[in-house]
């Protein structure tokens, strides 16, 4: 399991997570919600350890280095130039010492032109091939930021039937989105940032207020404007 305990993070005078703990399990997938800015992606990258610079702990309670363990998949994925999309895969498979993979058994379902030129892809390739790449890969624990975001709807539901076949081989998934449904449709818990630290957290049983609060806390006052606008 992966703990963040009392997590704090800021830039400059500007404090983005003010102590901020939740866990990561194997075998669960942890959604975590929160307004544009609200701080998700400076939590990943504390997390990942893209950022270490942060106050408070993040550790695997087994022992485990967290990265070397953990498959990131960006909000924006970045590729090399001149890379098709199967040296991409291969090159990242190589950076980790694993052995080939199954990669076109995989791009059965995905579909990618993996011979052409991961810069020329479209946004949604993109993402197609950057989680491709993690799901070759075996990680116990996979970070997703939006990975829904972009994607077509047939890939769109075939993600989230591999993330729950994932979560039943044992994988930890900590996943953003903003698109609630997609989080209450897979998640077994789902963590709400506000202000910099956690609002809520709830668990399965709960999301059916999850929506509700939300609205309340955080557009009430927008509501009562929207209904000025539109009564
Ligand atoms: N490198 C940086 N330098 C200064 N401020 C930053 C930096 N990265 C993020 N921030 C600030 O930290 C806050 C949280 O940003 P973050 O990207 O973590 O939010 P988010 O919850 O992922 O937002 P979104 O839903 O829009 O992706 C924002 O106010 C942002 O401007």
């Amino acid at each position: 399991m992966i703990q963040i305990n009392h997590l704090r993070k800021g830039f400059g005078t500007h404090e983005v997570l003010r102590d901020v703990s939740l866990v990561l399990r194997p075998g669960s997938i942890h959604g975590l919600v929160g307004a544009n800015g609200a701080g998700k992606t400076t939590l990943i990258n504390c997390l990942y350890g893209l950022t270490t610079d942060y106050r408070g702990e993040v550790h695997e309670t087994s022992g485990l280095p967290v990265r070397p363990n953990t498959g990131l998949l960006p909000y924006e994925p970045w590729f090399y130039p001149k890379l098709t999309g199967r040296e991409y895969v291969e090159f990242c498979l190589q950076v980790r010492r694993q052995p080939p993979a199954n990669l076109d058994a995989w791009n059965q379902l995905l579909e990618l032109p993996l011979d052409q030129y991961a810069e020329e892809y479209s946004a949604g390739m993109k993402k197609k091939l950057a989680l491709l790449a993690l799901l070759v890969q075996n990680f116990r624990y996979l970070i997703l930021d939006e990975p829904f975001n972009g994607l077509d709807l047939s890939a769109n539901l075939l993600l989230k039937e591999i993330l729950l076949r994932l979560r039943v081989q044992g994988t930890g998934i900590l996943l953003t989105s903003h698109l609630l449904s997609a989080l209450t449709e897979i998640a077994d818990e789902i963590t709400v940032l506000s202000g910099g630290t956690v609002q809520r957290h709830y668990q399965a049983t709960e999301f059916g207020s999850l929506a509700d609060d939300l609205l309340d806390t955080l557009h009430q006052q927008k509501l009562m404007q929207l209904r000025a606008l539109l009564p």
